[in-house]
């Protein structure tokens, strides 16, 4: 199969997995960016059932110990807002290799510097203030997706891995805490702004995850977690007594996590798995879509 053909093999595999109706891809004569408006795959349930989300105006908390399955799990929401050319994606990386793949595809780039974080949060934050400002003198109170061509505004996804890094690990006491504040902000605010806040951490523990910005998140997905009160940390108070534990999840089954969404119960789900390949695939395809070709910086 000859590189172009593979690829639009794989976006079509991709669109059939994240649109509930299969048609939207197998009807086009080629493949087409996706939207942010659209479910999200994440993966399957118990009962093998695919389980889907809808990012827009919900932000997404994943973590769980190291090996569990969270940049896995990371690159679902990561690549589907990549191949979707109505959105923008920010993504701060304090590995540097993990969303590294989706460079080319990320309006805006940040690394393991603390410096680089805070300025970037701050031009967030001062984007979100203005599409607040636009939303009340016109007497609204979200952004919608007619706002891409009546007003240029398309939602963010802003996406931090590992968030820890420049939280509690970098940098001065007073920086660590300036970024722990704006990304509350964002989390807080951010929702009918159309601003998106993904992040992940594999240190779920009170300093890392406060419950007041944990209660921000609409979905929690907590991998394996070494101990209820970590898993508690990440799903809510109270789940591991009533079942839902993170810890029960066996070393050996990477990529499965409990997922709570909205208000619901802890769902056992198992993410859809993408290998290297894949996502670099996808990446190039995602670029491809943005800026005309493969590789742009
Ligand atoms: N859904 C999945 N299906 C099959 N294998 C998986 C799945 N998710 C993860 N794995 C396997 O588990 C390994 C570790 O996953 P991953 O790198 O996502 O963990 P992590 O929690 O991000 O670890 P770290 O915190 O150290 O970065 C992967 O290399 C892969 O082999």
């Amino acid at each position: 199969m000859s590189e172009p053909t593979r690829l639009r093999a794989l976006l079509r595999d991709w669109r059939t997995a994240v649109t509930t109706t299969a048609s939207l891809c197998d009807e086009a004569p080629e493949p087409s960016a996706l939207s942010i408006w659209e479910p999200i795959h994440l993966g399957v349930d118990e009962y093998g059932q695919p389980v889907r989300v809808i990012l827009t105006y919900r932000n997404m908390l994943l973590a769980g110990e190291p090996g569990a399955g969270k940049s896995v799990g990371l690159n679902l929401p990561v690549g589907h807002a990549a191949l979707s050319t109505d959105c923008d994606l920010w993504l701060f990386d304090g590995k540097l290799v993990e969303l590294g793949l989706w460079r080319s595809c990320a309006r805006r780039f940040v690394g393991p510097n603390l410096d680089d974080a805070l300025s970037a949060l701050g031009d967030l934050q001062a984007e979100m203030d203005r599409r607040y400002d636009l939303l009340d003198a016109q007497r609204r109170r979200k952004i919608t997706p007619d706002d891409a061509s009546t007003h240029g505004i398309s939602p963010v996804v802003a996406v931090f891995d590992e968030v820890a890094y420049y939280s509690a690990t970098v940098g001065a006491k007073a920086q660590r805490e300036a970024f722990s504040v704006a990304v509350r902000d964002l989390v807080a605010r951010g929702r009918a702004a159309g601003i998106i806040v993904v992040a992940a951490t594999q240190r779920p523990s009170s300093d890392i995850i406060p419950t007041s910005l944990r209660d921000l998140f609409g979905y929690r997905w907590a991998f394996r977690c070494t101990t209820d009160s970590s898993s508690d940390i990440v799903l809510g108070a109270g789940w591991a007594t009533r079942g839902h534990t993170a810890v029960a999840i066996a070393p050996e089954d990477k990529g499965v996590g409990l997922l709570l969404a909205e208000g619901g119960e802890p769902r056992r789900i198992k993410s859809a798995y993408l290998s290297d390949e894949q996502v670099y695939a996808l990446a190039e395809r995602a670029a491809s879509l943005r800026h005309g070709h493969g590789s742009a910086a």
